[in-house]
C-alpha cells in the first residue's frame, strides 16, 4: 500500500494522528455514509439507551480507513458511556484483558481494534466475558492457587477487523450486531472532504473536492490525505485556495493515477495481465508473484477492483477485466482496441 497516502494509524506521525482525531466526526449526525449501518445503529442506541441496558456488542469489519475505530467513538459518545482502547496483538495474556474488563463501569465500551489478531487463550477467556459479563481470575500461585469467579460490570464490546475471515465462529457468535462498511462512492467523499476543508479552514470548490474524491479508492482517510497534501500545493504553487487545476496539479505530483489506484492495486492487474494472460489465475499464485499475503489480497485490495470493474472472480480464478487493461495501457487479445 502507498505509505504516505494510506498510512496504518500506527505508522502515522503524532502531526497526522492529530490531524485525524480533528477530523474525526464525534456524532452519527457528522458521520457520512454507510447510511444502513447507521440507521441500524441509531435505532439500537436509542432502544439500549431507554432500557437502561449496554449496547449488544457490535463487531465493525470492512477494508482500512473507512470509518470503523471513528464509529466505535460515536457509539460510545452516543450512548454517553466511557471507552476502553485496545487491540488484538497487545492483549497477549488473559491476566491484560482481565484488568481492562474489571476497570470497566457499566454500559462501558471496550475497543478490540484487530480482533482477528487475539491470542486463542485471550479469546476464550473473552467468551464468557461477552456471554454472562463473569470472568475466572486466578488468585495466588503453586500449592495454594485457586480461581475465583468475578461478575463484571454489563459492558459492550466493540470490535473492529480488516480480516473478518480470520475470526473464528465461537468469537464471531458473540456478536449481537454485526456491520460490514462499504467503500464510499465520490458524491459521499466529496462531502467528507468539503466538511474536512472547513474544519481546517482551506478554501475549496465543490469540483475541487470532487476531483480529489474520485481519486480516493473509495476511502475517507486517503481523501483526507490527499486533501492536506493539496492544501500545501495550493498554498505553495497557487493562491491557496483549492479548484480542480490544483488538485490535478497536486494529485499527479503525487502520482495518484486517474483512478486512485494505488501500487499495490496496479501491481495486482499488471501481475494478472503481463505474467498469467490476464487470467483466470488463483489468488494463491496472485499472492505469490506479488509477494502480499493471500487474506490481505483477498479482503483489503480485490473488493475496492471488484467494485470498480478492474477485476472479476470468477470460479476458475481473478480475471482482469477489459478496463483493466485499458487502465494499464495493454490491449486485450480478442478484445476491442481503444481508438484513443
Ligand atoms: N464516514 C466518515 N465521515 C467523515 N470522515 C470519516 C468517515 N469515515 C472515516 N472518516 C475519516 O477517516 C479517518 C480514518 O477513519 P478510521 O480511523 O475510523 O478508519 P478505520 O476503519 O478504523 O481504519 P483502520 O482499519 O486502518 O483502523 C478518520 O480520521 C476520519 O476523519
Ligand atoms: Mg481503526
Amino acid at each position: 500500500m502507498n505509505e504516505h497516502l494510506d498510512p496504518a494509524p500506527d505508522r502515522l506521525s503524532p502531526i497526522e494522528r492529530d490531524i485525524e482525531k480533528v477530523l474525526r466526526p464525534q456524532a452519527f449526525e457528522d458521520f457520512t455514509g454507510q447510511h444502513k449501518i447507521l440507521a441500524n445503529l441509531k435505532v439500537f442506541v436509542q432502544a439500549a439507551r431507554q432500557r437502561g441496558e449496554a449496547l449488544d456488542h457490535v463487531l465493525l469489519h470492512g477494508p482500512p480507513g473507512l470509518g470503523k475505530t471513528t464509529l466505535s467513538h460515536i457509539i460510545a459518545n452516543e450512548m454517553n458511556v466511557g471507552i476502553k482502547i485496545t487491540s488484538g496483538p497487545v492483549l497477549d495474556k488473559p491476566g491484560d484483558l482481565a484488568g481492562l474488563l474489571t476497570n470497566l463501569e457499566t454500559g462501558d465500551i471496550l475497543f478490540i481494534d484487530e480482533i482477528h489478531r487475539l491470542s486463542p487463550l485471550v479469546e476464550e477467556y473473552l467468551y464468557s466475558a461477552m456471554e454472562d459479563f463473569k470472568i475466572d481470575i486466578m488468585l495466588e500461585s503453586g500449592p495454594n492457587a485457586r480461581s475465583v469467579q468475578i461478575t463484571l460490570n454489563p459492558f459492550t464490546l466493540v470490535g473492529a477487523t480488516t480480516r473478518s475471515g480470520l475470526l473464528t465462529a465461537p468469537l464471531r457468535a458473540r456478536f449481537g450486531i454485526n456491520a460490514r462498511l462499504e467503500y464510499y462512492d465520490a458524491k459521499l467523499l466529496t462531502t467528507i472532504l468539503l466538511r474536512s476543508a472547513s474544519i481546517l479552514r482551506t478554501e475549496i470548490s465543490d469540483e475541487g473536492a470532487y476531483e480529489i474524491a474520485r481519486r480516493s479508492r473509495g476511502t475517507p482517510r486517503i481523501a483526507n490525505a490527499l486533501l492536506r497534501r493539496t492544501r500545501d500545493f495550493a498554498q505553495i504553487k497557487g493562491n491557496g485556495n483549492i479548484d480542480t487545476d490544483i488538485a490535478r496539479y497536486a494529485l499527479n505530483a503525487l502520482n495518484v493515477d486517474e483512478h486512485g489506484l494505488d501500487e499495490m492495486d496496479n501491481k495486482i492487474l499488471t501481475t494478472i495481465i503481463d505474467k498469467f494472460k490476464g487470467g483466470p489465475v488463483g489468488l494463491k499464485t496472485i499472492a505469490t508473484a506479488v509477494g502480499e499475503d493471500e487474506g490481505t489480497i483477498e479482503e483489503v485490495y480485490e473488493p475496492f477492483l471488484i467494485q470498480e470493474g478492474f477485476l472479476m472472480r470468477t470460479s476458475r480464478g481473478r480475471e482482469a477485466t477489459e478496463n483493466a487493461y485499458r487502465h494499464l495501457g495493454r490491449i486485450k487479445p480478442g478484445g476491442t482496441p481503444s481508438l484513443f
